[in-house]
């Protein structure tokens, strides 16, 4: 078996390259032109996706060590790097809000277009079937034929029962169904799709709260979790474009997809860094087990190519 970390380090290798190569002889850089490295290690930094806020507040870490004669190899300086972005990292971090004990736990995934919001749920459906859980599964996006079809697929690659409608059926019919069916059924969680959708969109916002009710009436208490897929390899921008979903949803938590065939790995950190939700999820690719728990450890050693302690 892979361990958690192997899988972190495949899944970030770009950005790896891009990371190490980027920091790689600063120190001797340092030593050899003094402050001016600082403003080019802040430069890189910010060029491998790291946001200005985090960069800044790296080197500014790098260099109180540096003045105070901590630094002495290039190693430290990956290491005191890796220690600020881990409590960068760190600084979100809570446990997932769980259903009282033998009430199905609901998960309701939102995000834009294209994010991984049916993916993300096929191998989170995986993960907790494996883990021996009652998964059901809802397919609210009634929109696009296709979408459905998707999620139907991965019920059946993982066993677990989907409730859907009609094209054009009303989703949050479709939600509201779903619900009873996971107190009916005595589910351990529902995980529910929705269609994609911008943050501008009125009407589809509109459409995402009417979901909202319709579980909360079924079901007061649910949703447990509203969480937003993210799509990290489109870089600097998820971070405008997560704040403006947030406010117009209740999100409570991110996802980060498609990690795998991106050098931004860095803009996780900027994300941390500059926007105050947790990452419970991060994908590294289409397989069941791409998709990971979130770790700050294990990111903030992949991203520079070490494990950390
Ligand atoms: N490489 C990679 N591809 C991913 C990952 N997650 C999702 N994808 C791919 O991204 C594409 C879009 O994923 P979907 O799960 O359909 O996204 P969605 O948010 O449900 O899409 P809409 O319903 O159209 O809004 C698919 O081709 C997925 O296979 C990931 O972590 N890595």
């Amino acid at each position: 078996m892979k361990s958690i970390f192997s899988i972190f380090k495949r899944g970030l290798e770009k950005t790896t390259t891009k990371v190490t190569r980027t920091i790689a002889g600063m120190f001797t850089g340092i030593k050899a032109h003094g402050a001016a490295s600082f403003d080019d290690l802040e430069a890189m930094l910010i060029q491998a996706d790291f946001g200005v806020p985090a960069s800044l507040r790296i080197v500014g870490d790098i260099r109180d060590r540096y003045e105070r004669g901590e630094i002495a190899t290039d190693a430290d300086l990956v290491k005191v790097a890796m220690e600020t972005v881990t409590t960068i990292l760190n600084s979100r971090v809570r446990p997932v809000n769980f259903a009282p004990e033998g009430k199905p736990t609901v998960i309701l995934m939102v995000g834009v277009n294209g994010s991984g919001k049916t993916t993300t749920i096929g191998k989170l459906a995986a993960r907790l079937k494996a883990e021996n859980k009652k998964v059901i599964l809802a397919a609210c996006d009634t929109f696009r034929a296709a979408a459905v079809e998707q999620l139907q697929l991965w019920g059946e690659r993982t066993g677990c029962q989907v409730v859907s409608a009609k094209h054009g059926a009303d989703p949050a019919s479709v939600a509201f169904d779903a619900t009873q069916a996971a107190l009916a059924r005595g589910a351990d969680f529902l995980l529910i799709d929705t269609a994609g959708r911008q943050h501008n969109q009125k009407g589809l916002m509109d459409e995402l709260a009417k979901i909202r009710r319709s579980i909360e009436k079924v079901y007061p208490g649910a949703p447990h979790e509203v969480w937003l897929t993210v799509d990290a390899s489109l870089g600097g921008n998820v971070v405008n474009q997560a704040r403006e979903f947030t406010k117009t949803t209740g999100v409570t938590g991110l996802v980060l997809t498609k990690l795998d065939g991106t050098g931004k790995g860095g803009m996780v950190v900027a994300l941390h860094q500059e926007f105050e939700l947790p990452t419970f999820f991060i994908g590294f690719g289409e397989q069941p087990e791409d998709l990971q728990p979130f770790s700050a450890e294990y990111y903030a050693g992949a991203l520079f190519g070490e494990e950390s302690k």
